[in-house]
């Protein structure tokens, strides 16, 4: 049986590691080959492989990104369509497909099993937005950047008496400010699942400048003032046409600042959070979910996404996978915000 293997949507620490568990065990328990689709469902769709044995695969747990690359082409779009993709499935000698990807990729990997494809999913994302699963590999890696970021932004801070904000990614959920922000011991964290007003913002900012410390405010790109219907976003639309979010960092410190008085400054982390060396966690949890992927493969349980369950590997219905997204509950918000201030 050959398999073949995609990543799709945003990359995320902890992908490579994916392919080389899901490689190693196919080929080495079950004898199985695989072959690699470059960038994503854009490969599909293009015909465009790679080949992936022991020899691509080595040592690459460790590296950042992708070996096969990434894209947001929807399979559905010009060219593609289910015919195309059977096509170019069949051309290769592939009975099944493991795709690799968040809550897009899968709802796109959802409608081809419909229409009959092999696929089982394995979830990526750093947002760690999947309801499925109780973290997703990538996560890990992304509060670690976004906290050592904050250690810094703090020391700069507490030099120049400034108020430090700090804008880090989760599309719509506030997971990464989250744990980055109490990691980091902010004295603010805002998330796109609380609304807040100017006004609740400058009172923990003075409280904090007020004990002589140089305020951190921790910001996620999704977050919402009081005053906003949506989300922050100025750079236009992404590839499936939804508002690409970001600089609302920008946007509050001169608000920050015109409210205390006190000297404010931002910087977004950006892609920073996605790049580079996965940490030891997400290493083990994307080996362990490429490893199961092959057992769903190997049993034919199609439409099905490996999930973490506390710490167990599980394996759940794209359905089930695909309900609501994996916001942050009231309480876990209300305990952190019991130190901001
Ligand atoms: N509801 C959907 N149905 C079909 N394809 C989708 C859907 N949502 C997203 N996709 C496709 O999957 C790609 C990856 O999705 P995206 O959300 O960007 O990344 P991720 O898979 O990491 O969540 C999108 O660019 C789009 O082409
Ligand atoms: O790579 P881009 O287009 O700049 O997208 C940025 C978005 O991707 C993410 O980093 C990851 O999102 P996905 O997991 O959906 O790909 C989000 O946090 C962020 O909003
Ligand atoms: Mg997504």
């Amino acid at each position: 049986m050959t398999i073949g293997i995609l990543t799709s949507g945003g990359d995320c620490p902890g992908l490579n590691a994916v392919i080389r568990g899901a490689v190693r065990k196919g080929t080495e328990i079950h004898g199985l080959d695989f072959v690699g689709f470059k960038d994503g469902w854009r490969g599909l769709i293009d015909d465009d492989t790679m080949p992936l044995t022991r020899n691509e695969i080595q040592g690459i747990s460790k590296q950042g990104g992708t070996i096969l690359g990434t894209s947001r082409t929807n399979p559905f779009s010009e060219g593609g369509g289910v015919e195309r993709v059977q096509e170019v499935l069949e051309r290769n000698g592939v009975d099944a497909l493991i795709a690799i990807g968040g809550e897009g990729t899968l709802a796109a990997a959802k409608r081809l099993t419909d229409a009959g494809v092999n696929i089982v999913g394995v979830p990526k994302t750093v947002d760690n937005d999947l309801s499925a699963t109780d973290y997703t590999f990538g996560f890990d890696t992304a509060v670690q950047i976004a906290t050592d970021s904050m250690d810094r932004l703090r020391t700069t801070g507490d030099s120049h008496h400034r108020c430090m904000v700090a804008e880090v990614m989760g599309r719509h959920v506030g997971w990464i400010a989250l744990h980055s922000g109490m990691a980091a011991g902010a004295h603010a964290i805002l998330i796109p699942e609380r609304k807040t007003s100017m006004a609740q913002i400058t009172e923990w900012v003075r409280s904090a400048n007020e004990r002589g410390r140089s305020p951190l405010v921790v910001v996620a790109e999704g977050f919402k003032l009081d005053t906003m219907d949506d989300a922050h976003s100025e750079r236009g639309l992404d590839a499936f046409g939804r508002p690409r979010l970001g600089g609302i960092g920008d946007l509050l410190a001169p608000l920050i600042e015109e409210a205390t008085g006190i000297e404010t400054r931002n910087t977004t982390l950006g892609h920073i959070q996605r790049g580079g060396t996965p940490t030891s966690y997400d290493r083990v949890l994307a080996t362990r979910l490429g490893m199961s992927a092959i057992d769903s493969v190997v049993a034919k349980r199609w439409g099905r996404m490996v999930a973490l369950r506390g710490t167990d590997i599980v394996h759940v219905s794209f359905e089930d996978a695909l309900g609501e997204l994996k916001t942050v509950p009231a309480e876990r918000y209300d305990e952190a915000a019991i130190l901001f201030g």
